[in-house]
């Protein structure tokens, strides 16, 4: 069996304690392709764990308001997938995060399935995440790419994901399980919902793989009571998207994007194992 990147990154161990993950999201080419490259530093400077990197989509359905503005911008560029690849070859080499690729089905299928899994992994990209496919799709359609060119393939759950298919996913993901918050797409919410307290617990009975939850987390506080309930990773995504994209200029977008990073991760618990509590 393969050596997950991903759970490594997790579970990594410093000093003996256990972090909790942070995991920011970011719409690749948002304003362009250079601000990209140098968020990715930034966010690898203050602390990410994995970074989850989008590919811009005309029609991003999971998404909310925020997300689906920073897809025009980045479209608006012009921007296509050769340039993400040769931003990405550059950078990956410059940073020790992680990169797992967030892409809708379309753009995979217009460059060809293997083609895609190869170039992406030609230039360092860890894991991938294709929101727009079911369980099953994925099994039919791009697993066996993702397992041939060792791309960890993420899977999600979302709170009204029936409990037999929740220990499928749960079982057939890679890294770690990302479970959605709550229904709906992609966007800051000002509370998180009470179910994902539950959801947290009832996946970890399946599973021993690491659970990240994402959706809605829009602030320190979030993300803590999140940690609080059990998850080992926590995925932010449109708050940071909105300071670097509505900045009044990159650098400017930059500065917000390091100080509010920094504040995420600093609100993210590190739990000591019980087995070393009980030693204390
Ligand atoms: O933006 P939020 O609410 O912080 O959620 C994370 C999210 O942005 C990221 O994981 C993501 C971006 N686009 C997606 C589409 C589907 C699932 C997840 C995503």
């Amino acid at each position: 069996m393969s050596t997950s990147i991903l759970e490594i990154t997790l579970f990594s161990f410093e000093y003996i304690l256990m972090k909790v993950a942070f995991i920011p999201y970011l719409t690749a080419e948002d304003p362009n392709l250079q601000t990209t490259a140098e968020a990715l530093k930034v966010l690898d400077h203050c602390g990410a764990d994995i970074i989850e990197l989008g590919v811009p989509f005309s029609n991003p359905s999971a998404d909310g308001p925020v997300n689906q503005a920073a897809a025009r911008r980045a479209l608006a560029t012009g921007t296509n997938f050769d340039g993400i690849i040769s931003m990405l070859k550059k950078v990956v080499p410059q940073i020790s995060t992680p990169i797992a690729l967030l892409t809708y089905y379309k753009p995979v299928l217009d460059v060809g399935i293997g083609e895609f899994m190869s170039t992406i992994k030609s230039v360092g990209v860890h894991g991938l995440l294709v929101p727009d496919i079911s369980f099953e799709e994925t099994a039919i359609s791009i697993r066996d790419a993702t397992l041939h060119h060792i791309i960890e393939l993420v899977l999600l759950t979302k709170p009204d994901t029936p409990t037999e298919r929740m220990k499928a996913i749960a079982e057939a993901s890679q890294g770690f399980v990302y479970l959605v918050s709550s229904k709906g797409v992609t966007g800051p919410r000002s509370t998180v919902n009470s179910q994902v307290q539950d959801l947290i617990r009832e996946i970890k009975e399946a599973t021993t793989k690491p659970v990240a939850v994402g959706f809605g987390l829009s602030k320190p506080e979030l993300v803590k009571q999140v940690a609080e309930w059990g998850a080992d990773g926590v995925i932010v995504g449109s708050a940071l998207v909105k300071l670097l994209g509505e900045a009044i200029s990159p650098k400017e977008g930059l500065k917000e994007l390091e100080t509010f990073a920094k504040s995420l991760k600093a609100a993210l618990p590190v739990r000591v194992p019980s087995e070393l509590r009980a030693n204390c």
